[in-house]
């Protein structure tokens, strides 16, 4: 190597630097300056990573001034080469190669192979690795679905796949409490913006989840949201902070403080919006609350919409219809209509009942269900009904037509703890109290304050009320029991919270804190983590209603109720705390109450008459509208006799509501939120998926070829640092001080300090990015051995990839994945990649250093290019054949998935005309796209056999 001023010569290991040029040669050093990229490098000249850019006859080559050449002669004069040729206009020019453009890059791999630029054989094969990984990863059905760190839950798993490969899904999740719902849609959202079905969503929830939403997203989904809150409006008040970032969270009292604030995020464009605690939104028929017309605003304007409510019907049946009218107001238009429908689901759910059993069914019964799938073309399937053998597989298949074509399915997931099995029990413990004389008269109010008094009662002597409350007494009394336990305290009011836990901090002594509307977004989450807090956290969390909704507190497993809600269904948010995926104990339920007061009948009510406090009862609210009136009057003035004459109406009303709900709608969006077995095989593909591709194997493949260090840390778990030589500035996802990660789901969920290696996980992901975007390991020399080649043969394997570029949201990678095409051109020009597969072509231990690599390749030059012209003709006879397939496959899938969804639309309205359009667009689209597919070199490897 002999470096003069003037010479061009690109860095092997940045090649984006473009063409530098050497500004001087001093010593041993040689400074060259890259014009493109403004950088000036020096290099010791012995060992510099640093390659002689020199051209060949009939290369083109451009100038600084951007006219080319075709090389016709090259002449070297003092070393430094001048080339000759025609440009484009047919006129002979000469080229000095201080004149060049500084901007050339030598990515492509036969250019690089020409160039001399010659990696290291495990960069090569790091990179097959790597295409094969992304074809099959592109492939997968569980796509989307494999990097969160979450448990793998069956009816999560079920719900997320169902709706995230919809197109612009539509949808409420209304798990019941603490089931995940923020966990679906975190899948949900994972899922489409990895297959990039979308890139912008608006997550808008109440102020107080905020950060838990933000910290969430984060830990479990790997998905960095940015806040948009009151600093972001006070730091550029004339900006509009959603037009920066793509995924934003805001609180929904943020905007109805400032209307302007709706309008900025009514005009920034966005894929999804996200609402939490839905039930928010009120409406009634006389009056929609200013949050339901905001949120229907963005609705209107949002293509993808997902509501999220563990209560949908806390404010009635209408304000429910109102939510689902939100998501597609062309079939919710109607409310009468919608409670019609309703009853028509009791037979259905009969019918389906009959399907799932094994007794052989009845002509009366295939008579109802021939009726009922008529439209569906399906008498084959119902005369193999009674089979012996095909039976149980074709009530399969009708039991799914069915559901799909009947029901609010498709756009309301419920699943119940009943369904889900596996939930701790929980155990009711009750103190009655004897009331203070001076309590009874807030206790005997006709207002709110009835139902927790010590909000009304006077200073008496200055004394404040808890030192006269003999629930405070008794309460600290459970807590010395209970020390060293956690245990979450709630009451109704911000006030009482704040008191009442000053008042157990003095009387008990033990580690308290509160949790209360009045304190800042901060300040809660703050109390929130020091009750979370195992080794020296407070033991005791005292919060107000506002602690009772979408908090995560399953770590504690004994709850004091200081007072009860009127609401059940905030009675059930408040169990749901700590009733939640996670829990592993009983739920321990302590309920203090005043004797003779409103508030010991709203414990018998709960207690005897509702059942509420052992499980969920999701007749609970309409069991309290219709007795509302019987009710209030027990709360005003109890009498024995009308107290039992309600109770054993409320329980009576109970049992039959939840007949009837398990009779029809409930039993249909039961069998429609998780089908079992569906949901079953999401769990077992995403295992296989795991086991049979390790991800370790491949990532110990890249750190090796890329100089990032492993030690090991304990099982399945290791340190990743920075080496000293690594080919690349910054490795993605790696700090300096380097991470620990894991690639074990149980540890990664116990433990989240470290990162959780997936296929999915972002360095997974960006070292895969960066492998195929760069030329990395795309041209190689190698000796290897087979034992069916001689030695001292050359061969040349071109990789080719079949690639469609096409918008990411059609995810033509689901029919036409990156697919690989591999040729092996021999010495007579043979394709033998057949014969000889990548893996039987065995290292033959003996390196070949980039000098003599480069001087064999210049040697065997034209050779070279007659095998590479060779290869791309077979590779291109190959193409053809690839396309159909894929094509056959988009169109077999989609088409099928058209005929469903007409189908469908004629029997059920949730289907959107505006979906069927869009999957026949989709259709057209993906069929050009992958007729318009293209081959492109990917990467070169000289053989030589020894
Ligand atoms: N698949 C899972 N893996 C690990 N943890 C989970 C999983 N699903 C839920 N959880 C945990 O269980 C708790 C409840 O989940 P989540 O907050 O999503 O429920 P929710 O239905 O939204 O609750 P709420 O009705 O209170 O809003 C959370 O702490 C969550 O992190």
């Amino acid at each position: 190597m002999r470096f003069v001023p003037g010479q061009r010569w690109i860095s092997d290991t940045e090649p984006e630097l473009g063409l530098g040029t050497v500004l001087s040669v001093e010593g041993n050093r040689v400074t060259l300056l890259f014009i493109a990229a403004e950088e000036r490098r020096i290099y010791a000249q012995g060992n510099s990573p640093l390659t002689r850019v020199r051209f060949a006859v009939a290369d083109t080559v451009e100038s600084v001034d951007g006219w080319r050449i075709q090389v016709s002669s090259v002449v070297e004069k003092e070393g430094l080469l001048e080339y000759r040729g025609r440009d484009e206009d047919g006129i002979e020019r000469t080229l000095e190669e201080l004149d060049i453009s500084h901007f050339l890059q030598f990515n492509k791999p036969q250019d690089r192979l020409f160039t001399g630029q010659i990696d290291d054989a495990k960069l090569y094969a790091l990179r097959y690795a790597t295409l094969l990984h992304q074809g099959r990863i592109d492939r997968s059905p569980v796509r989307g679905l494999v990097g969160p760190r979450t448990s793998l839950i069956p009816h999560q798993l079920y719900i997320a796949h169902e709706v995230a490969t919809r197109h612009a899904p539509r949808v409420l999740l209304a798990d019941e409490v603490g089931l995940g719902k923020t966990i679906e849609a975190g899948l949900i959202l994972h899922h489409q913006l990895l297959t990039g079905r979308i890139r912008r969503v608006l997550v808008v929830v109440p102020e107080p989840l905020l950060h838990q939403w933000l910290v969430e997203m984060m830990r479990r989904f790997n998905l960095r949201f940015s806040l948009v809150d009151e600093d972001a409006w006070e730091e550029e008040p004339n900006a509009n902070p959603f037009l920066e970032h793509d995924l934003v969270l805001c609180a929904l009292g943020a905007f109805m403080r400032e209307p302007q604030r709706q309008r900025q995020a009514l005009a920034a464009p966005w894929d999804t919006m996200v609402v939490d605690e839905a039930h928010h939104l009120e409406w009634s028929s006389a009056h929609a609350s200013p949050e339901y017309v905001f949120v229907e605003q963005l609705s209107r304007a949002i293509p993808s919409v997902l509501l999220l409510t563990a209560t949908p019907e806390q404010l009635g049946k209408a304000a429910h219809f109102a939510r689902l009218r939100l998501l597609d107001p062309d079939r919710f238009h109607d409310y009468e209509q919608f409670l019609q429908e309703e009853k028509l689901y009791e037979p259905l759910a009969h019918l389906i009942d009959h399907l799932l059993g094994e007794q052989p069914l009845s002509p009366e019964v295939l008579g109802q269900l021939k009726d009922l799938a008529a439209q569906d073309k399906a008498e084959e399937l119902l005369s193999r009904l009674n089979d012996a053998e095909d039976g149980p597989a074709a009530r399969e298949r009708l039991l799914r037509l069915l559901l799909d074509r009947h029901g609010t399915g498709r756009i309301l997931f419920r699943n119940t703890r009943a369904a889900v099995h596996g939930f701790p029990e929980r155990v009711l413990h009750a103190y009655p109290v004897a009331c203070p004389s001076d309590f009874a008269a807030a206790a005997a109010t006709t207002g709110e304050a009835r139902l927790h008094p010590e909000t009304a009662v006077p200073r008496i002597d200055g004394e404040i009320w808890w030192r006269r409350d003999p629930r405070v007494e008794r309460l600290a009394e459970i807590l010395k029991t209970l020390k060293g336990q956690k245990v979450l305290v709630i009451c109704a009011a911000d006030k009482t919270a704040l008191e009442l836990e000053e008042a157990l901090r003095v009387r008990t002594g033990l580690g308290t804190v509160v949790f209360h509307a009045g304190m800042s977004i901060i300040a809660r989450d703050r109390a929130a983590a020091w009750f979370a807090d195992a080794d020296q956290g407070a033991q005791v969390l005292v919060c107000s209603e506002i602690g009772s909704e979408g908090r995560n507190f399953q770590f504690a497993h004994h709850m004091v109720l200081f007072d009860l809600p009127y609401n059940p269904d905030l009675l059930e948010q408040r169990i749901g705390r700590l009733d939640r995926i996670g829990q592993r104990e009983n739920i321990q339920i302590h309920v203090l109450y005043l004797e003779d007061t409103a508030q010991s009948v709203l414990f018998q009510w709960y207690r005897d008459g509702l059942d509420a406090f052992s499980r969920p009862c999701p007749a609970a609210l309409a069991v309290l509208q219709q007795l509302a009136p019987q009710l209030d009057e027990q709360l005003q003035k109890a009498d024995p006799a009308g107290m039992q004459r309600l109770l054993e109406q409320a329980r009576q009303l109970t049992e039959k509501i939840l007949r009837d709900l398990h009779e029809g709608r409930d039993r249909l969006l039961e069998l429609n939120s998780c089908r079992l077995n569906d949901a079953k095989r999401l769990v077992s593909a995403i295992d296989e998926f795991e086991q049979e591709h390790g991800v370790w194997d491949y990532l110990e493949q890249v750190f090796d070829g890329y100089g990032v260090n492993v030690e090991e840390h304990s099982d399945d778990c290791y340190i990743l640092t920075p080496g000293e030589n690594m080919l690349i500035p910054h490795f993605p996802e790696l700090l300096d001080d380097g991470v620990t990660v894991t690639l074990n789901r149980d540890i990664a969920l116990a433990r989240e300090d470290m990162l959780f290696l997936t296929w999915e996980h972002p360095m997974v992901s960006g070292a895969a990015d960066l492998i195929l975007t760069s030329g990395h390991g795309n041209a190689t020399v190698s000796m290897l051995y087979h034992p069916n080649l001689e030695d001292g043969q050359l061969l040349l394997e071109a990789v080719f990839l079949l690639e469609c570029s096409a918008p990411k949201q059609l995810q033509i990678g689901r029919f036409l994945p990156q697919t690989l095409v591999r040729t092996l051109i021999d010495g007579n020009l043979r394709d033998v990649a057949a014969e000889i597969p990548f893996d039987s072509l065995h290292d033959s231990g003996q390196p070949i250093d980039r000098v003599h690599a480069a001087a064999l390749v210049r040697s065997q030059q034209k050779v070279l290019a007659r095998m590479l012209q060779t290869a791309e003709k077979v590779a291109q006879k190959q193409a053809p054949a690839l396309v159909a397939e894929a094509g056959k496959e988009m169109l077999d899938t989609l088409g099928a998935e058209l005929k469903r969804l007409n189908a469908l639309k004629k029997v059920n309205p949730a289907v959107r005309a505006e979906e069927i359009e869009q999957l026949r667009q989709t259709i057209i689209d993906s069929h050009g796209y992958i007729q318009s597919a293209q081959l492109r070199l990917d990467a070169v490897r000289v053989v030589l056999t020894v």
